[in-house]
């Protein structure tokens, strides 16, 4: 490894002499950056003058009521403008990069190339079928990379037989696919998205694919691998770890050298990469840390087995959409540059519906934010699709951090084939689940512990210590992954999400203290606006009630229209739902897609956001715990039906659906009330801005409206949910009107 590297760096500085640029890569700040800039300067003095106003008009309430109302406002304003102000930061300095991976073999032979560990998580047999990861590790070890160079770790979290026995199956599988795949110059090597998209039907491949899909899936259903399936020594010897004490939370470490490189041959005689399965030593008495935890083991692990320099970490769902990509990736870490820590790939999904609903493709967070970091050392790790360089995991670029044996170095070089017995046994020792104890793993070295959101949290404290990072974007997808197809599932995320964004918040590391200190106040208000995130719940909560309850009881509450107040509200509303769909079409998206983005912002914000902080608060006080619920990649045909027809999926009596569902009666009641005012010649002009609200809350509200009433299908809203809904928009509208009439 290191020859490798003082043979790159040599051959990549004497480039440098002759070419000041790099011939792997380039980069481009964005124009739009003065337009920004100039508009943040308007925008701010807007929120300046919007919040004198708010509190000349707190300072003269004439009522308990009035100051009461105004109050809130004022605070959510408040929030308002700071999460703008944490905004701001992407949009100062937006920075494309591009590569040329053609040049790379140019210069470099491919024997040069340095070695690559590809870690992929897997939690849970029945949420993440085994199928699935089986598929997402045939296709990275099918990358176009010289397979002696190529290892592939699947860490295990769910401790399942079945995972073991849907590898073994890829594996022998993989010896057809991958002389296959190169043969045919597929892109796609994940072989069941290649047989969707490629109807071939009597191939022999394909039928092999279908004939080892069918035993994998077999075993699933029946929960066990049948006796039929385990004819060799070596699967008995294999599954004899899962004897009667093994439980999931409670098991021995697991290891298993499923494909050897220089041993496993393809049909063609080419070597197989190597292929590792890895379920970390489990035990009711020491926390394991979920995610987090499984990295740092798997970084262990195949430190101790084949110590790449470079590592790649992808979920299970995550699959390889492109046989180049680690080429392109080689085209940053290539430059010489010895701060660049990870080059991060966006997550880019599959089977979208037209609107994307859900907005599931994250435009903002995978795709416009990041591009807005990049002119600031780097974006954030999204947790999956991410090259890091090995050397990252211990300590800053100045400051190394010595692991406690000399094997766990990221210089180490290990002589001895990965099945030698002195190597399985180590490894089997640093996956123990006693191994960290007293040690720097989680909070010097490693994937840091502390926050659900391990991937948020890890890429925050590597910035801070000085790493760098790139985005890299190509016009192919990388990567695709899939989404949750139901609300529910989707709400359940983002729930953990909040609760592992405020975990940052309010530690010691928060990003307004630790994190301006050591990012300078631009980046820090970047993890910022992602950290303090969920607190928009509160001024989304107070605008889709307030305003509506007050309008029912002909409270006034905005400058009246003739007011020049009045247009401050609305240049300020306009100013950002502009500047926010605008830099969405700019980011390839649809006016459509936007729609559903920006709804979906409410509906979270309403829901998984407001609940999450609760669930934080709970945890904090110790009345409940926290986990990691894996989310859901199972798919029911009924819901794929009804998710392509762009219909929401409810369904189960969830409390995620309250308190929008409550916000949704709100503001219908508020609307309809205020029109027949209106034809009751009622005079609504100081009421504008309220029905103006109103409408705006009801345009959003249509798909739960019809999922309360019209819709008949399984999908619906439970009518548990609606009546519990109705009951607590009478208690809330009670509870306000009375204090406005104090
Ligand atoms: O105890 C655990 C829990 C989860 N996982 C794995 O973590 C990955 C992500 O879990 P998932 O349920 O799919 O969560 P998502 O919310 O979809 O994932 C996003 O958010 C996570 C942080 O909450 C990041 O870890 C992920 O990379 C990021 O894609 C999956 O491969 C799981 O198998 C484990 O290995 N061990
Ligand atoms: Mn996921």
């Amino acid at each position: 490894m290191l020859i490798n590297c003082i043979a790159w760096s040599r051959a990549a500085g004497k480039w440098k002499l002759q070419h000041p640029s790099s011939p792997f890569n380039s980069s481009k700040r964005l124009r739009r950056r003065f337009l920004n800039r100039a508009f943040a300067v308007i925008y701010a003095f807007a929120i300046l003058a919007l919040l004198y106003h708010q509190v000349e008009t707190v300072l003269h309430s004439p009522t308990y009521g009035a100051f009461f109302i105004y109050t809130s406002l004022l605070i959510s304003d408040i929030i308002l403008g700071f999460m703008w102000l944490n905004s701001q930061a992407f949009r100062m300095n937006p920075v494309i990069k591009d590569v040329f991976p053609e040049n790379l073999e140019k210069l470099f032979d491919r024997k040069d190339f340095p070695a690559l560990d590809t870690f992929i998580c897997t939690a849970d047999p029945y949420k993440e079928p085994p199928m699935t990861v089986a598929n997402t590790a045939l296709s990275v070890m099918a990358y176009d990379y010289p397979a002696e160079k190529l290892s592939v770790y699947v860490s295990d979290d769910g401790g399942s037989e079945l995972t073991l026995f849907a590898l073994m199956e890829a594996a022998k599988f993989g010896s057809y696919w991958l002389p296959f795949c190169r043969e045919n110059k597929v892109m796609n090597r994940c072989p069941d998205a290649y047989f969707r998209s490629n109807p071939i039907p009597d191939s022999k491949i394909k039928m092999m694919y279908e004939s080892m899909k069918r035993r994998v899936e077999d075993s699933v259903e029946k929960g066990k691998i049948l006796d039929e399936y385990k004819t060799s020594e070596e699967a008995a010897e294999a599954f004899g770890k899962w004897n009667e004490g093994f439980t999931r939370q409670d098991h021995p470490a697991v290891i298993k050298v499923v494909s050897q490189t220089g041993n496993d041959k393809d049909i063609r005689g080419h070597s197989m990469p190597n292929l590792v399965y890895l379920s970390r030593e489990k035990c009711r008495t020491s926390e394991h840390h979920f995610k987090a935890g499984a990295l740092n083991a798997l970084l262990r692990v195949s430190a101790v087995m084949t110590n790449a320099p470079i590592i790649l970490t992808l979920d299970c769902d995550m699959i390889s959409n492109d046989p180049s990509t680690p080429h392109q990736m080689l085209c940053h870490f290539m430059d010489n540059s010895p701060k660049l820590g990870f080059v991060q790939f966006p997550q880019r999904f599959d089977g979208l519906n037209k609107a994307d609903i859900y907005a599931s493709e994250f435009r903002r967070m995978f795709h416009i934010n990041p591009v807005g970091m990049n002119g600031l050392s780097g974006p954030d790790y999204f947790g999956t699709g991410t090259f890091f360089r090995r050397r990252i995991f211990y300590g800053a670029p100045s400051t190394f951090i010595q692991p406690e044996i000399l094997e766990l170095r990221p210089d180490h070089v290990v002589e001895k084939s990965i099945t030698n017995q002195p190597i399985l046994e180590l490894a089997h020792h640093v996956a123990g689940c006693n191994y960290e104890n007293q040690t720097s793993w989680g909070s010097k070295i490693g994937f840091r512990y502390g926050s659900l959101v391990e991937d948020f949290y890890t890429g925050y404290r590597l910035h801070c210590e000085g790493w760098k990072s790139v985005l890299c974007n190509p016009d192919r997808a990388s990567f695709l992954c899939e989404m949750p197809i139901s609300l529910n599932d989707v709400l359940n995320q983002t729930k953990r999400w909040t609760i592992g964004l405020l975990e940052v918040s309010f530690s010691k590391h928060s990003p307004l203290v630790f994190g301006v200190w050591f990012l300078g106040p631009l980046k820090a208000h970047c993890y910022a606006y992602y950290a303090f995130g969920p607190l928009l719940s509160f001024p989304i909560a107070v605008y889709a009630c307030l305003p509506q309850i007050a309008l029912l009881n002909n409270f006034s509450v905005f400058p009246k229209v003739w007011d020049p107040w009045f247009s401050l509200y609305i240049f300020l509303f306009l100013g950002a739902y502009g500047q926010d769909c605008l830099e969405f079409i700019l980011a390839q998206g649809t006016i459509l897609r936007w729609w559903s983005d920006q709804r979906i912002w409410l509906i979270r914000l309403l829901s998984s956001d407001l609940l999450g902080s609760l669930e934080y608060i709970a945890n904090h006080l110790g009345i409940s715990t926290r986990g990691f619920e894996v989310t859901n990649k199972v798919v029911d045909n009924e819901q794929n039906k009804r998710y392509y027809e762009g219909k929401f999926e409810f369904g189960v009596p969830s409390p995620n659906f309250v308190p929008f569902s409550t916000a949704a009666i709100l503001n219908l009641t508020a609307l309809i009330m205020g029109l027949l005012k209106i034809s009751w010649n009622e005079n609504l002009d100081s009421l504008i801005i309220q029905m103006l609200i109103a409408s705006f809350g009801v345009v959003n509200c249509l798909p739960i409206y019809e999922a309360m009433v019209l819709r008949s299908d399984n999908g619906r809203i439970p009518i548990k949910i609606t009546i519990i809904s109705v009951s607590l928009a009478w208690v809330v509208y009670a509870a306000v009107s009375f204090i406005l009439k104090l």
